[in-house]
Protein backbone atom coordinates (compact mmCIF):
# COMPACT_ATOMS: atom_id res chain seq x y z
CA UNK A 1 0.00 0.00 0.00
CA UNK A 2 1.33 3.20 -0.44
CA UNK A 3 1.62 5.05 2.62
CA UNK A 4 -0.12 8.09 2.86
CA UNK A 5 0.60 10.49 5.28
CA UNK A 6 -1.99 12.00 7.91
CA UNK A 7 -2.46 15.12 6.68
CA UNK A 8 -3.39 13.91 2.94
CA UNK A 9 -6.22 11.25 4.53
CA UNK A 10 -7.55 14.19 6.37
CA UNK A 11 -7.67 16.64 3.63
CA UNK A 12 -9.50 14.07 1.31
CA UNK A 13 -11.55 12.61 4.11
CA UNK A 14 -13.14 15.65 4.31
CA UNK A 15 -13.02 16.58 0.61
CA UNK A 16 -14.84 13.22 -0.60
CA UNK A 17 -16.70 12.31 2.00
CA UNK A 18 -18.73 9.43 1.69
CA UNK A 19 -16.51 8.80 -1.48
CA UNK A 20 -13.36 8.86 0.38
CA UNK A 21 -12.60 4.92 1.67
CA UNK A 22 -13.11 3.96 -2.05
CA UNK A 23 -10.81 6.94 -2.76
CA UNK A 24 -7.79 5.36 -0.55
CA UNK A 25 -8.20 2.20 -1.15
CA UNK A 26 -7.35 2.34 -5.03
CA UNK A 27 -3.78 3.08 -3.30
CA UNK A 28 -3.18 -0.24 -2.29
CA UNK A 29 -3.76 -0.83 -6.05
CA UNK A 30 -0.99 -0.67 -9.14
CA UNK A 31 -1.53 2.06 -10.87
CA UNK A 32 -2.40 1.78 -14.56
CA UNK A 33 -0.86 1.71 -17.66
CA UNK A 34 -1.76 2.68 -20.73
CA UNK A 35 -0.81 4.33 -24.41
CA UNK A 36 -2.14 5.96 -27.35
CA UNK A 37 -1.38 4.99 -31.05
CA UNK A 38 0.02 7.53 -33.35
CA UNK A 39 -2.22 8.62 -36.15
CA UNK A 40 0.36 10.18 -38.04
CA UNK A 41 2.57 6.96 -39.10
CA UNK A 42 1.69 5.62 -42.24
CA UNK A 43 1.34 1.64 -41.03
CA UNK A 44 -0.98 1.63 -38.44
CA UNK A 45 -1.78 -1.96 -36.33
CA UNK A 46 -5.15 -2.99 -34.25
CA UNK A 47 -4.24 -3.36 -30.72
CA UNK A 48 -7.02 -4.73 -28.02
CA UNK A 49 -8.16 -3.53 -24.94
CA UNK A 50 -9.37 -0.34 -26.19
CA UNK A 51 -9.95 2.67 -23.59
CA UNK A 52 -13.58 3.43 -24.61
CA UNK A 53 -14.72 7.19 -25.59
CA UNK A 54 -11.03 8.44 -26.55
CA UNK A 55 -9.21 8.51 -29.65
CA UNK A 56 -6.39 6.08 -30.00
CA UNK A 57 -5.99 4.71 -26.48
CA UNK A 58 -5.39 1.82 -25.32
CA UNK A 59 -4.81 -0.12 -21.88
CA UNK A 60 -1.48 -2.18 -21.48
CA UNK A 61 2.23 -1.81 -21.83
CA UNK A 62 4.14 -1.37 -24.72
CA UNK A 63 8.06 -2.19 -24.72
CA UNK A 64 10.76 0.36 -25.36
CA UNK A 65 12.91 -2.12 -27.60
CA UNK A 66 9.60 -3.24 -29.99
CA UNK A 67 9.12 -1.66 -33.31
CA UNK A 68 6.09 0.06 -32.33
CA UNK A 69 8.00 2.13 -30.06
CA UNK A 70 11.06 2.58 -31.87
CA UNK A 71 9.26 4.30 -34.89
CA UNK A 72 6.79 6.30 -32.93
CA UNK A 73 3.09 4.03 -33.47
CA UNK A 74 2.88 3.86 -29.74
CA UNK A 75 3.53 6.72 -27.12
CA UNK A 76 2.84 5.20 -23.36
CA UNK A 77 0.83 7.93 -21.34
CA UNK A 78 -1.53 7.09 -18.07
CA UNK A 79 -4.94 7.24 -19.12
CA UNK A 80 -6.60 9.98 -17.13
CA UNK A 81 -3.93 12.76 -18.60
CA UNK A 82 -4.48 11.31 -21.89
CA UNK A 83 -7.75 12.80 -20.93
CA UNK A 84 -6.24 16.36 -21.03
CA UNK A 85 -5.44 16.53 -24.70
CA UNK A 86 -8.55 15.16 -25.70
CA UNK A 87 -10.43 18.17 -24.40
CA UNK A 88 -7.82 20.58 -25.97
CA UNK A 89 -8.71 18.66 -29.10
CA UNK A 90 -7.13 21.53 -31.16
CA UNK A 91 -8.20 22.32 -34.43
CA UNK A 92 -6.54 21.94 -37.74
CA UNK A 93 -4.00 24.73 -38.77
CA UNK A 94 -4.48 25.86 -35.00
CA UNK A 95 -1.08 27.69 -33.57
CA UNK A 96 -0.73 25.67 -30.24
CA UNK A 97 1.74 26.40 -27.58
CA UNK A 98 2.57 23.36 -24.86
CA UNK A 99 3.89 25.25 -22.00
CA UNK A 100 5.01 22.60 -19.50
CA UNK A 101 5.51 19.95 -21.90
CA UNK A 102 8.08 17.52 -21.05
CA UNK A 103 8.34 14.70 -21.38
CA UNK A 104 5.66 15.53 -24.44
CA UNK A 105 2.50 13.29 -23.52
CA UNK A 106 0.13 16.08 -24.10
CA UNK A 107 2.22 17.45 -26.68
CA UNK A 108 2.28 14.42 -28.56
CA UNK A 109 -1.19 14.50 -28.15
CA UNK A 110 -1.95 17.79 -29.47
CA UNK A 111 0.59 17.01 -32.76
CA UNK A 112 -2.52 13.71 -33.54
CA UNK A 113 -4.84 16.31 -34.06
CA UNK A 114 -3.08 18.62 -35.69
CA UNK A 115 -2.39 16.17 -38.60
CA UNK A 116 0.53 18.50 -39.73
CA UNK A 117 -1.11 21.65 -40.09
CA UNK A 118 -0.51 24.76 -37.73
CA UNK A 119 1.93 25.25 -35.32
CA UNK A 120 2.75 23.31 -32.06
CA UNK A 121 5.59 25.28 -29.88
CA UNK A 122 6.50 22.78 -27.46
CA UNK A 123 8.57 24.30 -24.47
CA UNK A 124 10.19 23.28 -21.38
CA UNK A 125 11.68 24.70 -18.51
CA UNK A 126 14.43 22.23 -17.57
CA UNK A 127 17.19 21.46 -20.81
CA UNK A 128 18.06 17.85 -19.19
CA UNK A 129 13.50 17.44 -19.79
CA UNK A 130 13.41 19.37 -23.02
CA UNK A 131 16.03 16.39 -24.53
CA UNK A 132 14.15 14.05 -23.42
CA UNK A 133 10.57 15.75 -24.66
CA UNK A 134 12.89 16.19 -28.22
CA UNK A 135 13.46 12.85 -28.41
CA UNK A 136 9.97 11.86 -28.04
CA UNK A 137 8.60 14.41 -30.45
CA UNK A 138 11.24 12.98 -32.66
CA UNK A 139 9.78 9.92 -33.04
CA UNK A 140 6.48 10.97 -33.28
CA UNK A 141 7.50 11.88 -36.70
CA UNK A 142 5.85 15.87 -36.57
CA UNK A 143 6.66 18.16 -38.83
CA UNK A 144 5.15 21.56 -37.43
CA UNK A 145 6.90 21.62 -34.28
CA UNK A 146 8.96 23.79 -32.51
CA UNK A 147 10.54 22.69 -29.00
CA UNK A 148 11.88 25.53 -26.74
CA UNK A 149 13.59 25.52 -23.61
CA UNK A 150 12.60 29.05 -22.02
CA UNK A 151 10.62 30.29 -19.05
CA UNK A 152 6.90 31.24 -19.66
CA UNK A 153 7.86 34.86 -19.56
CA UNK A 154 10.61 34.46 -21.84
CA UNK A 155 8.67 33.11 -24.28
CA UNK A 156 5.76 35.75 -24.02
CA UNK A 157 8.32 38.16 -25.04
CA UNK A 158 8.65 36.65 -28.10
CA UNK A 159 4.83 35.47 -29.24
CA UNK A 160 2.98 38.57 -28.10
CA UNK A 161 -1.10 37.84 -28.34
CA UNK A 162 0.03 34.71 -30.94
CA UNK A 163 -1.41 31.74 -30.00
CA UNK A 164 -4.87 30.00 -30.97
CA UNK A 165 -4.21 27.39 -28.15
CA UNK A 166 -2.32 27.09 -24.71
CA UNK A 167 -2.27 23.99 -22.90
CA UNK A 168 -0.81 24.02 -19.64
CA UNK A 169 -0.29 20.94 -17.32
CA UNK A 170 1.06 22.80 -14.90
CA UNK A 171 3.99 21.62 -12.49
CA UNK A 172 1.59 20.90 -9.77
CA UNK A 173 2.19 18.67 -6.07
CA UNK A 174 1.34 15.57 -8.11
CA UNK A 175 -1.33 13.79 -5.84
CA UNK A 176 -2.51 12.03 -8.66
CA UNK A 177 1.07 10.35 -9.39
CA UNK A 178 1.26 9.08 -5.70
CA UNK A 179 0.76 5.91 -7.03
CA UNK A 180 2.96 5.76 -10.23
CA UNK A 181 5.77 7.82 -8.57
CA UNK A 182 5.61 7.39 -4.55
CA UNK A 183 8.80 9.26 -4.93
CA UNK A 184 5.65 12.40 -5.24
CA UNK A 185 5.14 11.81 -2.02
CA UNK A 186 7.97 12.80 -0.19
CA UNK A 187 8.03 16.48 -1.26
CA UNK A 188 4.23 16.59 -0.43
CA UNK A 189 3.10 18.42 3.18
CA UNK A 190 0.23 20.22 3.64
CA UNK A 191 1.51 23.76 2.58
CA UNK A 192 2.84 22.23 -0.84
CA UNK A 193 -0.45 23.01 -2.53
CA UNK A 194 -0.39 26.68 -1.90
CA UNK A 195 2.98 26.74 -3.06
CA UNK A 196 2.80 25.53 -6.46
CA UNK A 197 -0.32 27.55 -6.59
CA UNK A 198 1.69 30.90 -6.58
CA UNK A 199 3.75 29.32 -8.99
CA UNK A 200 0.98 28.29 -11.33
CA UNK A 201 -1.09 31.99 -11.72
CA UNK A 202 3.12 32.96 -12.29
CA UNK A 203 3.02 31.06 -15.40
CA UNK A 204 -0.29 32.02 -16.37
CA UNK A 205 -0.08 35.67 -15.80
CA UNK A 206 2.39 34.86 -18.74
CA UNK A 207 0.48 32.50 -20.51
CA UNK A 208 -2.36 34.83 -20.81
CA UNK A 209 0.15 37.30 -22.35
CA UNK A 210 0.25 34.90 -25.46
CA UNK A 211 -3.36 34.38 -25.73
CA UNK A 212 -4.87 35.46 -29.43
CA UNK A 213 -8.24 36.54 -28.94
CA UNK A 214 -10.85 34.28 -28.98
CA UNK A 215 -7.84 31.88 -27.84
CA UNK A 216 -8.38 28.50 -25.71
CA UNK A 217 -6.48 28.31 -22.47
CA UNK A 218 -6.33 24.24 -21.24
CA UNK A 219 -5.30 24.44 -17.85
CA UNK A 220 -4.24 20.82 -16.34
CA UNK A 221 -3.09 19.48 -13.17
CA UNK A 222 -2.14 15.74 -11.87
CA UNK A 223 -3.42 16.32 -8.54
CA UNK A 224 -6.67 16.56 -6.45
CA UNK A 225 -5.80 20.07 -4.35
CA UNK A 226 -8.22 22.73 -4.55
CA UNK A 227 -5.91 25.20 -4.18
CA UNK A 228 -4.42 24.25 -7.27
CA UNK A 229 -7.24 23.51 -9.31
CA UNK A 230 -10.67 25.34 -8.89
CA UNK A 231 -8.89 28.39 -6.70
CA UNK A 232 -6.85 29.24 -9.26
CA UNK A 233 -10.11 28.50 -11.82
CA UNK A 234 -11.57 31.38 -9.76
CA UNK A 235 -7.93 33.62 -9.88
CA UNK A 236 -8.50 33.68 -13.72
CA UNK A 237 -12.29 34.78 -14.14
CA UNK A 238 -11.15 37.39 -11.64
CA UNK A 239 -8.44 38.91 -13.52
CA UNK A 240 -9.01 37.91 -17.23
CA UNK A 241 -11.64 38.45 -19.55
CA UNK A 242 -12.22 34.62 -20.13
CA UNK A 243 -15.18 32.00 -19.87
CA UNK A 244 -15.25 28.00 -18.88
CA UNK A 245 -16.28 25.93 -21.78
CA UNK A 246 -17.98 23.27 -20.55
CA UNK A 247 -16.01 19.47 -20.23
CA UNK A 248 -17.93 16.52 -21.61
CA UNK A 249 -17.49 13.90 -18.49
CA UNK A 250 -16.68 10.55 -19.67
CA UNK A 251 -14.99 8.00 -18.41
CA UNK A 252 -16.34 8.59 -14.98
CA UNK A 253 -15.35 12.27 -14.83
CA UNK A 254 -16.92 14.06 -12.09
CA UNK A 255 -17.77 17.48 -11.67
CA UNK A 256 -15.00 19.94 -10.56
CA UNK A 257 -15.92 21.58 -6.99
CA UNK A 258 -18.01 24.84 -7.49
CA UNK A 259 -17.53 24.89 -11.32
CA UNK A 260 -19.51 22.36 -13.20
CA UNK A 261 -18.04 23.07 -16.06
CA UNK A 262 -14.88 21.70 -15.26
CA UNK A 263 -13.52 18.36 -14.76
CA UNK A 264 -12.37 15.83 -12.39
CA UNK A 265 -10.58 12.57 -12.28
CA UNK A 266 -10.52 9.90 -9.46
CA UNK A 267 -8.60 6.40 -9.78
CA UNK A 268 -12.01 5.21 -8.18
CA UNK A 269 -14.25 5.91 -10.66
CA UNK A 270 -11.85 5.25 -13.90
CA UNK A 271 -9.03 2.58 -14.54
CA UNK A 272 -6.45 5.60 -14.19
CA UNK A 273 -4.46 8.12 -12.37
CA UNK A 274 -5.79 11.67 -11.08
CA UNK A 275 -5.87 14.69 -12.86
CA UNK A 276 -7.99 18.08 -13.25
CA UNK A 277 -8.59 19.97 -16.32
CA UNK A 278 -10.51 23.34 -17.60
CA UNK A 279 -10.86 24.90 -20.56
CA UNK A 280 -11.55 28.68 -20.96
CA UNK A 281 -12.14 31.25 -24.06
CA UNK A 282 -10.02 34.35 -24.54
CA UNK A 283 -12.64 37.01 -25.00
CA UNK A 284 -10.65 39.95 -24.01
CA UNK A 285 -8.94 42.66 -26.44
CA UNK A 286 -5.10 40.76 -26.38
CA UNK A 287 -1.94 42.76 -26.51
CA UNK A 288 -1.11 43.64 -29.53
CA UNK A 289 2.05 44.06 -30.92
CA UNK A 290 3.76 43.25 -34.38
CA UNK A 291 5.13 39.98 -34.85
CA UNK A 292 8.65 40.01 -36.47
CA UNK A 293 9.03 36.93 -38.90
CA UNK A 294 12.51 34.92 -39.47
CA UNK A 295 14.23 34.34 -42.86
CA UNK A 296 16.08 31.62 -44.51
CA UNK A 297 20.03 31.80 -44.06
CA UNK A 298 20.89 29.25 -46.33
CA UNK A 299 24.23 29.88 -48.45
CA UNK A 300 23.53 29.21 -52.10
CA UNK A 301 25.83 25.81 -52.37
CA UNK A 302 24.08 24.67 -48.90
CA UNK A 303 20.49 25.42 -50.78
CA UNK A 304 22.10 23.43 -54.49
CA UNK A 305 23.23 20.55 -51.97
CA UNK A 306 19.69 20.01 -50.24
CA UNK A 307 17.98 20.61 -53.65
CA UNK A 308 20.21 17.42 -54.95
CA UNK A 309 19.42 15.60 -52.29
CA UNK A 310 15.90 16.45 -52.50
CA UNK A 311 15.62 15.57 -56.25
CA UNK A 312 17.45 11.97 -55.91
CA UNK A 313 15.71 10.80 -52.54
CA UNK A 314 11.98 12.79 -51.88
CA UNK A 315 8.66 12.65 -53.48
CA UNK A 316 7.90 15.21 -51.48
CA UNK A 317 7.77 19.27 -50.96
CA UNK A 318 7.69 20.69 -47.89
CA UNK A 319 6.41 23.97 -47.90
CA UNK A 320 8.28 25.84 -44.64
CA UNK A 321 11.26 28.01 -43.89
CA UNK A 322 14.62 26.47 -44.60
CA UNK A 323 17.45 27.52 -41.59
CA UNK A 324 20.82 26.54 -40.90
CA UNK A 325 22.36 26.36 -37.78
CA UNK A 326 25.86 25.63 -37.65
CA UNK A 327 25.52 22.64 -40.54
CA UNK A 328 22.73 21.41 -39.34
CA UNK A 329 19.27 22.12 -41.84
CA UNK A 330 15.82 22.63 -40.30
CA UNK A 331 12.29 23.06 -41.44
CA UNK A 332 10.49 25.65 -39.52
CA UNK A 333 6.90 26.43 -40.06
CA UNK A 334 5.66 29.12 -41.49
CA UNK A 335 4.58 32.24 -39.86
CA UNK A 336 6.86 32.20 -36.62
CA UNK A 337 8.04 35.08 -35.19
CA UNK A 338 11.77 35.81 -35.29
CA UNK A 339 13.19 33.24 -32.63
CA UNK A 340 17.13 34.87 -32.18
CA UNK A 341 16.07 35.46 -28.83
CA UNK A 342 14.53 32.06 -27.65
CA UNK A 343 16.23 28.91 -26.27
CA UNK A 344 15.86 26.33 -28.86
CA UNK A 345 15.59 22.68 -27.87
CA UNK A 346 14.55 21.62 -31.54
CA UNK A 347 14.39 23.75 -34.44
CA UNK A 348 11.55 22.71 -36.13
CA UNK A 349 11.89 19.31 -38.26
CA UNK A 350 15.62 18.39 -38.66
CA UNK A 351 16.34 17.48 -42.10
CA UNK A 352 19.91 16.60 -42.15
CA UNK A 353 23.73 17.83 -42.05
CA UNK A 354 25.79 19.58 -44.99
CA UNK A 355 29.25 17.95 -44.77
CA UNK A 356 32.10 18.25 -47.30
CA UNK A 357 30.22 19.17 -50.56
CA UNK A 358 27.41 16.51 -49.41
CA UNK A 359 23.90 16.52 -47.62
CA UNK A 360 23.27 13.79 -45.17
CA UNK A 361 19.82 13.63 -44.15
CA UNK A 362 18.76 13.37 -40.31
CA UNK A 363 17.14 10.00 -38.65
CA UNK A 364 14.24 12.36 -37.63
CA UNK A 365 13.38 13.18 -41.37
CA UNK A 366 13.70 8.95 -42.08
CA UNK A 367 10.84 8.89 -39.03
CA UNK A 368 8.77 11.48 -40.83
CA UNK A 369 8.37 10.09 -44.37
CA UNK A 370 6.20 8.29 -45.71
CA UNK A 371 6.73 5.20 -48.28
CA UNK A 372 4.88 7.63 -50.42
CA UNK A 373 6.75 10.11 -50.00
CA UNK A 374 10.29 8.71 -50.44
CA UNK A 375 11.94 7.24 -54.00
CA UNK A 376 13.93 3.94 -52.21
CA UNK A 377 13.25 2.54 -49.23
CA UNK A 378 13.90 -0.59 -47.97
CA UNK A 379 11.94 -2.53 -45.54
CA UNK A 380 13.66 -5.06 -42.97
CA UNK A 381 12.26 -7.56 -41.09
CA UNK A 382 11.41 -7.74 -37.35
CA UNK A 383 15.29 -9.85 -37.51
CA UNK A 384 17.24 -7.97 -38.69
CA UNK A 385 15.31 -4.92 -36.92
CA UNK A 386 17.04 -5.87 -33.65
CA UNK A 387 20.22 -6.43 -35.16
CA UNK A 388 20.15 -2.77 -37.04
CA UNK A 389 19.12 -1.47 -33.83
CA UNK A 390 22.43 -3.14 -31.89
CA UNK A 391 24.52 -0.91 -34.63
CA UNK A 392 25.00 -3.91 -37.40
CA UNK A 393 25.04 -3.67 -41.06
CA UNK A 394 22.75 -5.92 -43.07
CA UNK A 395 22.88 -7.68 -46.42
CA UNK A 396 20.91 -6.39 -49.19
CA UNK A 397 20.69 -7.67 -52.71
CA UNK A 398 23.66 -6.78 -54.73
CA UNK A 399 21.78 -5.25 -57.30
CA UNK A 400 20.48 -2.33 -55.15
CA UNK A 401 21.85 0.94 -56.50
CA UNK A 402 24.30 2.79 -54.15
CA UNK A 403 23.12 5.82 -52.65
CA UNK A 404 20.66 6.68 -49.55
CA UNK A 405 17.47 4.76 -48.85
CA UNK A 406 14.68 4.80 -46.17
CA UNK A 407 14.80 2.26 -43.05
CA UNK A 408 11.06 1.08 -42.78
CA UNK A 409 10.55 -1.54 -40.44
CA UNK A 410 6.29 -2.78 -39.86
CA UNK A 411 5.64 -0.08 -42.84
CA UNK A 412 7.03 2.98 -40.76
CA UNK A 413 10.59 4.64 -41.30
CA UNK A 414 13.21 4.38 -39.30
CA UNK A 415 15.42 6.99 -40.04
CA UNK A 416 18.23 6.48 -43.68
CA UNK A 417 20.69 4.79 -44.27
CA UNK A 418 23.15 3.95 -47.32
CA UNK A 419 23.52 0.87 -49.54
CA UNK A 420 27.20 0.60 -50.77
CA UNK A 421 27.76 -2.88 -52.79
CA UNK A 422 24.98 -5.18 -51.47
CA UNK A 423 25.62 -3.77 -47.40
CA UNK A 424 22.86 -1.50 -45.52
CA UNK A 425 25.35 0.95 -43.54
CA UNK A 426 24.40 1.09 -40.07
CA UNK A 427 22.80 4.52 -39.31
CA UNK A 428 20.78 4.11 -36.27
CA UNK A 429 21.72 6.61 -33.59
CA UNK A 430 24.41 5.62 -31.29
CA UNK A 431 22.49 7.29 -28.72
CA UNK A 432 19.20 5.44 -29.09
CA UNK A 433 21.09 1.65 -30.18
CA UNK A 434 19.90 -1.75 -27.85
CA UNK A 435 22.69 -2.93 -25.30
C1 LIG B 1 3.17 17.94 -15.22
S1 LIG B 1 4.72 18.15 -15.92
C2 LIG B 1 4.37 18.20 -17.61
C3 LIG B 1 4.00 16.89 -18.24
C4 LIG B 1 3.80 17.00 -19.74
N1 LIG B 1 2.82 18.02 -20.07
C5 LIG B 1 3.39 15.69 -20.38
O1 LIG B 1 2.21 15.50 -20.63
O2 LIG B 1 4.26 14.86 -20.68
C6 LIG B 1 5.09 19.82 -15.56
C7 LIG B 1 6.32 20.38 -16.23
O3 LIG B 1 6.46 21.75 -15.78
C8 LIG B 1 7.82 22.05 -15.75
N2 LIG B 1 8.04 23.25 -14.89
C9 LIG B 1 8.54 23.31 -13.64
N3 LIG B 1 8.63 24.59 -13.21
C10 LIG B 1 8.19 25.36 -14.23
C11 LIG B 1 8.07 26.76 -14.40
N4 LIG B 1 8.41 27.61 -13.46
N5 LIG B 1 7.61 27.21 -15.59
C12 LIG B 1 7.25 26.34 -16.57
N6 LIG B 1 7.35 25.00 -16.45
C13 LIG B 1 7.81 24.51 -15.30
C14 LIG B 1 8.47 20.80 -15.24
O4 LIG B 1 9.84 20.74 -15.61
C15 LIG B 1 7.63 19.70 -15.87
O5 LIG B 1 8.23 19.21 -17.05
Amino acid sequence: MTHLSSDFIEKYTKLLAAEAPAFFETFNEEAVSAFRVNPLKESQQIFPDKIPNMDWSYYGKVSGKSPEHVTGLVYSQEPAAQLVGQVAKPQKGMKVLDLAAAPGGKSTHLLSYLENTGILVSNEISSKRSKILVENIERFGARNVLVTNETANRLAQVFPAYFDMIVLDAPCSGEGMFRKDPSAMDYWDSDYPTKCATLQREILESAMHMLAAGGYLVYSTCTWSPEENEEIVSWLLENYDVELVSIEKINGMVEGLTYPQTARMYPHRFKGEGQFVAKFRFNGDPISKRVKSGRSNLTKEQSQLWQAFAKENLKVNFTGLLQVFGDQLYLLSDGLPDLSKVRIARNGLHLGVFKKKRFEPSYALGLTLTSKEVLRRIDISEKDFVDYATGNTLSVSKELPKGWYQVAIKGNGLGFAKVVSGTLKNNFPKGLRFH
